[in-house]
């Protein structure tokens, strides 16, 4: 029967439990019992520690430098549960929110002790569902009883660490006539992953002939900037700008990728944004919430315009970490076509800390 779900339809079941609050269990070579903090309730906290052991709360070591914790595992603290814990408590360790406000949540005490498997995969699945990456894993021996007592969502540690480092192969699903404004010959497909996450989508404009460099866009999905018209970022003018340079060429290729905040999600992209009233830049915010500078895979810009027929691309960009990627990912970059524009007073900065903290240019 091929009715049970695989492993990859296990874990995007896993990443709407945890986004729900719900625990899920992890088996094989360190079984333990995971619960995301962001939603994380009193009731299942408490349920957790009446199980006894030791839960520590796992966190990156992005966060745990904000903290002063300690990540003896490297990439990652281990942070241990005082007994009175509350969700309070896991929050604050969490979410740099109040971090200025009260900024003595310690000395925390980290384990060091065992391996932190369960814990490093804990945490690329809270990313992966868009949630804060700090994690409650309880390592419990009879963890695959407990989820089938309780009917939870179970995934092997051994069999879900190669999906979590892989781009899931994209299927296009339709595509349609789109005229635009700035081109009557617009066409709009739809690719979908197999791995159950967002949709990503190409919009296509004229017929490009598959033997040559195609005028190509990976933008990345900014809700703020491309639809509100947020001032804050230059995403806006930079969607609107590749697209007219593609009408006048009479071709191209815009790939809309749902990489919102550079792969950390809205709602977190929201919390980054708060950080920076608080005086940190963009850089600083993504670290200070546990995360790198840029969560995103531009490996599967590479793997669409592959699916469409291209292999080659004059990249309209800035940021020279997409032409590596690129080029990397089997696509040629024939050329870099800078896309400079929609600088104002209030992303000033922003675009200033791009180019000298992530290497973008002007
Ligand atoms: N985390 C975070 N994401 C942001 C912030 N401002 C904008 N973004 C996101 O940054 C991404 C910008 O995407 P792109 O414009 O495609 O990428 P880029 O790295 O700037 O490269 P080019 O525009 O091609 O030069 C979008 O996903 C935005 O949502 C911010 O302050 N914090
Ligand atoms: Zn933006």
């Amino acid at each position: 029967m091929s009715f049970a779900p695989d492993i990859t339809e296990q874990l995007a079941r896993a990443r709407a439990d945890l986004r729900m609050g719900v625990p899920i269990a992890l088996t094989g070579r360190q079984p333990a019992l995971l619960l995301a903090a962001e939603t994380l309730s009193a009731q299942r906290l408490a349920d957790l520690l009446a199980l006894g052991g030791a839960p520590v709360l796992a966190i990156t070591a992005r966060r745990a430098e904000t903290l002063k914790a300690r990540p003896y595992d490297g990439d990652l603290a281990r942070v241990t549960l005082p007994e009175d814990a509350t969700p309070g408590w896991v929050q604050s360790i969490a979410d740099p929110a109040d971090d200025l406000r009260a900024p003595m949540k310690g000395p925390l005490a980290c384990s060091r002790d065992g391996a932190a498997d369960a814990h490093r995969v804990a945490l690329q699945i809270a990313k992966s569902a868009r949630l804060l990456p700090a994690v409650l894993v309880l390592e419990h021996a009879d963890v695959a009883e407990l989820a089938r007592h309780h009917g939870l969502t179970t995934l092997d540690l051994d069999a879900i660490t190669p999906s979590l480092g892989a781009v899931s192969p994209l299927h296009p699903v339709v595509n349609a006539r789109l005229p635009m404004e700035v081109s009557e010959a617009g066409r709009l497909h739809i690719f979908r992953p197999e791995d159950g996450a967002e949709e990503h989508y190409a919009i296509e404009i004229g017929r490009p002939d598959r033997r040559k460099p195609v005028l190509a866009r990976l933008h990345s999905a900014c809700f703020t900037g491309d639809l509100m018209g947020s001032l804050k970022c230059d995403c806006g003018p930079q969607l609107r700008a590749a697209l007219a340079q593609m009408g006048a060429e009479g071709e191209g290729v815009l790939l809309y990728l749902n990489q919102e905040g550079r792969g950390i999600g809205l709602a977190n992209k929201m919390r980054a944004y708060s950080l920076q009233d608080q005086g940190f830049d963009t850089v600083e915010a993504n670290h200070r919430l546990g995360f790198e500078d840029d969560e995103r895979d531009f490996r599967l810009g590479a793997h669409i315009l592959t699916s469409m027929g291209f292999s080659s691309v004059r990249l309209l960009t800035n940021n020279p970490r997409k032409v590596d990627m690129m080029n990397d990912s089997g696509v040629t970059v024939s050329e870099r076509v800078p896309l400079a524009v929609g600088e104002n007073r209030h992303n000033k900065a922003y675009l200033a800390t791009k180019a000298a903290k992530s290497g973008h240019l002007l």
